[in-house]
């Protein structure tokens, strides 16, 4: 049967200011997985925003900060709070047992090492870890066109949003919507209808960059793309390019009263100063803009700054 993950790709990373520990965790981990070495809890913290690990095997005791310190400021980071971390233990004190389990730890090890329990428990917790990503990646799709949905919006567009503002980059928000759709459902029924959304769905996130830009079905026929980093022109540039595509596309649309083919209205709203605004009141805005490219007759964009 064939490995549902691929563990070799897994991260992991030991942190323990004793070599030799850091030593023995390795030679039993190594063959199996991308293995990292941190001899702080600084140091761990460098790589751990380089290399992301998905399991962390943490020694509770080290000085400057300690392993149940570096615990609690992963766990209050919703970007690194779902990597699971077993701490290596030598303690005896059942409340030392209990700090870790408050500090946010899955699991523990006892020192001295067994080196079975330790490469089944790190097993089993990737295991988990990699079940939990899958579910989250399910969830945040839209089950029609394969994009992201309005849940990944809430989720991802808040922290794209916040980067924006921590950066002071310029962070837009486009609504597009597909006109007289409602005339091309009733016209080539509702299924035709589907492959129309997924036609257009597939057609812009094919031209938007997965890295700074996000893309999401906002509603029936309403999709959002929050972008960071972009200028006005720049992302004028965009949606024109994302407008023509899919009007080149050149699927038929009879019922459309702007077009002989399918097309797309978009409003856009350029904000330069994100640290000022909250992203709600952006996509409120730009869902006006795209009101009013409507009411100028479809088929077209309007983009404001602010
Ligand atoms: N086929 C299909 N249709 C959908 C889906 N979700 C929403 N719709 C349809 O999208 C249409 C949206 O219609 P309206 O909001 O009136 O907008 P419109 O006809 O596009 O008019 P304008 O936006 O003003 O150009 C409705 O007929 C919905 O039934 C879907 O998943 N599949």
């Amino acid at each position: 049967m064939m490995a549902l993950f691929d563990f070799q790709l897994a991260n992991v990373l030991i942190v323990d200011d004793q070599v030799s520990n850091i030593q023995l965790i390795y030679q039993v981990l190594k063959d199996d997985y991308n293995v990292y070495m941190a001899r702080s809890g600084t140091e761990a913290i460098d790589l751990i925003k380089s290399k992301r690990p998905d399991i962390i095997l943490l020694d509770v005791y080290m000085p400057e900060l300690t392993g149940l310190e570096l615990c609690q400021i992963l766990k209050a980071d919703p970007y690194y709070s779902d990597i699971p971390i077993i701490f290596i233990t030598s303690f005896t004190d059942p409340a030392q047992e209990v700090a870790c389990w408050e500090a946010g730890g899955v699991d523990f090890v006892q020192k001295p090492i067994n080196q079975l329990t330790l490469s089944r428990r790190v097993k089993a917790h990737l295991t988990l870890k990699f079940q939990a990503d899958v579910l989250k990646h399910i969830a945040n799709l839209d089950g029609l066109t394969g994009i992201y949905n309005r849940r990944y919006l809430d989720e991802q567009g808040a922290a794209l949003f916040c980067h924006s503002q921590k950066q002071g980059e310029a962070f837009s928000v486009v609504m597009f919507d597909i006109d007289y759709f409602k005339g091309f459902n009733d016209q080539y029924g509702h299924l035709m209808g589907d492959d129309c959304l997924k036609a257009v769905a597939h057609c812009i996130k094919g031209l938007v960059s997965d890295e700074k830009e996000i893309l999401v079905r906002y509603g029936g026929e309403e999709f959002i793309l929050l972008i960071s980093g972009k200028s006005k022109q720049q992302v004028g540039r965009l949606v024109d390019t994302i407008c023509q595509a899919v009007s080149a596309l050149k699927i038929p649309h009879e019922s459309s009263g702007c077009s002989d083919f399918v097309s797309l209205s978009a409003g856009g709203l350029v904000c330069e100063h994100p640290e000022r605004v909250e992203l709600k009141s952006l996509i409120e805005r730009s869902d006006v803009l795209l009101y009013q490219a409507k009411s100028e007759g479809r088929n077209r964009a309007v983009i404001e700054s602010v």
